[in-house]
């Protein structure tokens, strides 16, 4: 058995974080231990942020996301508020740069305790989102679901933060959409060669949206904070809204800005529930404050 890691379960506005400590270590999560761990209701995540030693020096650490499927994301701002929230208690420090698989990037800690993560700048050509296929205007590709004549949703904004993200813009409730049923059909559709983020958007002021989202490797969560800002970029390409924009998502609201600089900054919360420790080769795990029986161990 491999030396246990220290974790915190968080979220952020509801999307189930766990935080895992592995630096000082050359092991990996393996996708095993993200299913186990996934699989029990107590630790049950859409996505894991282990922080890893600092590969690129001006880096405070290196960032690896997985998935509740095993798989690697490349961005994930409710994620990384979270690592914000832990770090800034470990080291009193409120400003941070950290480095994923998708780059380099900030964040910092309000005085109130929110947290804004730059989340760098929106990608829009087919081939960076990417989609099977050439379109070349990404601010409605032809993609439909349900039946051929009266489709439920159909012609989405494409766009990458990183991850690839999908925008069915809706003109009622979101509520109304079974996104449990539609969201794996598109998340898996071959126009996505890498699968994607599923949103359904519904504009309800030039600074507000409303948004769902069925997450590619996680399926629905209460909030996807890239789906948030690839739904602001894309509603300010598409006329529908206003470079700052407050995005809603079922887990609260999410402050949007599309900076000038053409980078795109998200602001909300963040929340500890509980640490412990767990095996990154098993996903056993335990709880800090409580005797050797808990969990799967
Ligand atoms: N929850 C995340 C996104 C997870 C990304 C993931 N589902 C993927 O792209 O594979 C967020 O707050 O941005």
């Amino acid at each position: 058995m491999t030396a246990r890691a220290q974790f915190a379960k968080m979220n952020g506005l509801g999307n189930e974080i766990i935080v895992a400590d592995m630096r000082g270590r050359a092991d990996r999560i393996t996708p095993e231990a993200a299913i186990a761990l996934d699989r029990d209701p107590a630790t049950k995540f859409d996505q894991i942020m282990a922080i890893h030693a600092p590969k690129t020096s001006g880096t405070e650490a290196y960032i690896e996301i997985i998935n509740s499927d095993g798989t690697q994301a490349q961005a994930c701002g409710n994620g990384m508020r979270c690592v914000v929230q832990a770090m800034s208690a470990e080291t009193g420090k409120r400003a941070f740069t950290f480095e994923t698989i998708a780059g380099i990037l900030t964040a910092h800690e309000h005085p109130d305790g929110q947290i804004s993560v730059d989340m760098g700048m929106p990608r829009f050509d087919w081939q960076d989102i990417p989609l099977a296929e050439a379109f070349h205007d990404t601010r409605r590709i032809e993609l439909q679901i349900g039946p051929i004549d009266a489709p439920v949703l159909h012609s989405p904004s494409v766009a990458s933060m990183g991850n690839p993200h999908a925008i069915f813009w809706v003109d009622q409730d979101v509520w109304t959409y079974e996104l449990e049923r539609f969201g794996p059909l598109l998340e898996n559709h071959p126009i996505f060669p890498e699968r994607a983020n599923i949103s359904i958007a519904h504009v309800t002021s030039r600074h507000a949206i409303t948004l769902r989202t069925w997450e590619r490797g996680a399926g629905l969560t209460r909030a996807c904070g890239s789906a948030a800002c690839a739904a602001a970029v894309s509603a300010v390409r598409t006329g529908r809204a206003e470079r700052t924009v407050t995005v809603t998502v079922p887990g609260g609201p999410l402050l949007i800005e599309w900076l000038e600089n053409d980078h795109v900054v998200m602001t909300g919360p963040a929340e500890w529930e509980f640490s412990g420790t767990f095996d990154p080769q098993t996903g056993a795990w335990q709880r800090d404050d409580t005797a050797p029986s808990q969990g799967a161990a």
